[in-house]
Order: structure tokens, then sequence, then C-alpha cells
């Protein structure tokens, strides 16, 4: 069995910041970890890369071959390319004969990959920031089920910029995008706020980590016209349902915030439940 967090959420939400705090904090407690790095337009890393998207394919490469901009890209990228594209000229067909079957390729780079870790091995999957791809492209979902049935634990670990949570209505908006990944992927679901230092008021944003239905509902309905009524109670109810109205906060100036996340999502992938996991005791003396 092995353990693998998948991290996503909105362009510059702190995903790879995440992803390097979070293997310098296992490092510091002796505890064995691997970043692998699925976004194909990333430069530079924080962390050591224990794979990397990039020896398969690379965004700068398809922008240029194919004449995509960034997003597009991106998707192509991950994704099957022939529902994209028609071949235009010679060098397009080429390139789609090429990636033909990119989808392929890239489970038989999992494969490969995959098969240099051994059992309780534990992933770190850095995405890109691309909301499509977790909200309707399948490729993330099948990505998953690759991980599934190579015996892997998955936990989605969603991240939200509290920087944009300024009120209800972008708050409701954010659930709704971690909703939609929630449902596409359907594994355990943490929610992080992320980068919470740079938070000036944190009463103002303590109010969304865990907030009561009712007292959303009514600041909604404070907000917008009454028209919305219905349909705020009827959003309400349906983040409450999906228990999504839970947040945790990320601050990356205590230690101790990444420590209790990575306990919390450890719960959600059943790690450490095993007698043989690999954490070492943390011993502070120890160079
Ligand atoms: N102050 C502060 N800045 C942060 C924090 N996390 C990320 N940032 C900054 O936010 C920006 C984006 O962070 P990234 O970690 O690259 O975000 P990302 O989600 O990986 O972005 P993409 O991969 O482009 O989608 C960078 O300038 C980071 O330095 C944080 O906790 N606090
Ligand atoms: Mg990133």
């Amino acid at each position: 069995m092995g353990y693998a967090q998948l991290v996503i959420g909105p362009a510059g939400s702190g995903k790879s910041t995440y992803c390097s705090s979070l293997y310098r904090h296992c490092e510091t407690v002796g505890r064995s970890i691997h970043i692998v790095n699925l976004d194909p337009a990333a430069e530079n890393f924080d962390y050591p890369v224990a794979m990397d998207i990039r020896e398969l394919i690379s965004l700068e490469d398809v922008m240029e071959e194919l004449g995509l901009g960034p997003n597009g890209g991106l998707i192509y990228c991950m994704e099957y390319p022939s529902r994209y594209m028609i071949p235009l000229n010679s060098s397009h067909f080429s390139v789609l004969i090429y990636r033909m079957h990119l989808e392929e390729n890239m489970d038989d780079w999992l494969s490969e990959e995959l098969d240099n870790y051994m059992d309780d091995d534990y992933l770190v999957f850095d995405c890109p920031g691309q909301i499509e791809l977790f909200s309707h492209v399948p490729v993330l979902k099948n990505f998953v089920e690759h991980l599934r049935r190579k015996n892997f634990n998955v936990c989605v670990v969603y991240l939200l910029d509290s920087q944009f949570i300024t009120d209800v209505t972008k708050f409701i908006s954010g659930c709704m995008a971690s909703l939609s990944a929630m449902v596409q992927l359907e594994l355990p679901h943490v929610n992080i706020l992320s980068k919470m230092d740079l938070v000036k008021n944190k009463r103002d944003i303590e109010n969304y980590l865990n907030p009561e239905p009712q007292a959303l509902l009514a600041e909604l309905n404070q907000r917008m016209a009454p028209q919305f009524g219905k349909l705020n109670k009827s959003l309400i109810e349906l983040v409450d349902q999906y228990s999504m109205v839970s947040f945790f906060p990320l601050d990356l100036r205590k230690e101790t915030s990444i420590q209790y996340i990575l306990s919390q999502i450890d719960v959600a992938i059943q790690y450490g439940e095993d007698a043989d996991v690999k954490i070492k005791d943390f011993d502070p003396d120890e160079d």
C-alpha cells in the first residue's frame, strides 16, 4: 500500500509552496516523502523533484509546435490530444501522431516511475493550477484511477488562497470550485486556506474556517438581491451536505500549522495505521 496527496487548487493558490514546505517539515521530523512535479509548465523547484512530468512533455514544446497559448497548451499536455486539434499541416500532423497516445504514454510513464517506489512510500503530486483539470477534463480522474490500481491511498488537498476570501460570495464560489473537484475525483478531500500569514484581520477569515451554514446563508441573503433567496438556500444546503464548510488554515510561519494539516491528511488516507510506516523519532539535538 502506498500513500499519495494530490495537491490541486486555482493558479497561484500556493500549491508548490505548500509542497516544498511539506517537504521541509518531513525532513525535520525524519519522515520520508517524495514530491512529484505534474506541472509541464513548472520551471523552478524549492523541493527535490522525485518524478517530473516534463520528462514526458513540456509546455514550451507544445506551445511552440502547436501554436497554442499557455492554458490551452497545458490542457493539451495533460490530455489526449486529438480532441483538441485537427492537423493543419505536415508538421502538425507529425506532432499529432507523436502525441496520439499521450494518455497511454502517461500511464506507461507513471507505471515505470511508480515501480521505483515501495510499499508505504508517500508521494505528493504538485499539480498545475488550470481549473479545467479538476472540474471537467478527465485526465486527473484517470490519473487517480491509475494510482489506485497501483494500490495507493489517495487524498485530494485543495488549496484556496485566503487573500480572495474577502466576503461570503467569494467564499461560496471557492467552495463550489472545490466541490467540483470533489465530485469529479471522488476521493477523501481536505480543504486548506493558504497564505494565512498575509491575512491582516484574522477574525474575518476565522468566520469562514468552520462557519455555521445558517450564518452563511444569512450573510449571503444580505449581500444579494431578494430573488436569489431560494438559490442561496440550495447552495448552502449543497455545500453543507458535502461537508464542504470546513477549511484548515495554513500559516507557513508556524510549523504546527503544517504539522496539523499533515496529521489530518494522514487520517484521511489511513497513513500510520500500519505498524511499519517510516516515521522515526524526532530528536531535536540531532544535526
Ligand atoms: N506570503 C505567502 N505567500 C505565498 C504562500 N504560498 C505561496 N505564496 C506565494 O504565492 C505565489 C504563488 O505560489 P505557488 O506556490 O507558486 O502557487 P501554485 O499554486 O503552485 O501556482 P501554479 O503552479 O502557478 O498554479 C508565489 O509568489 C508564492 O511565493 C504563503 O503561504 N504565504
Ligand atoms: Mg505550482
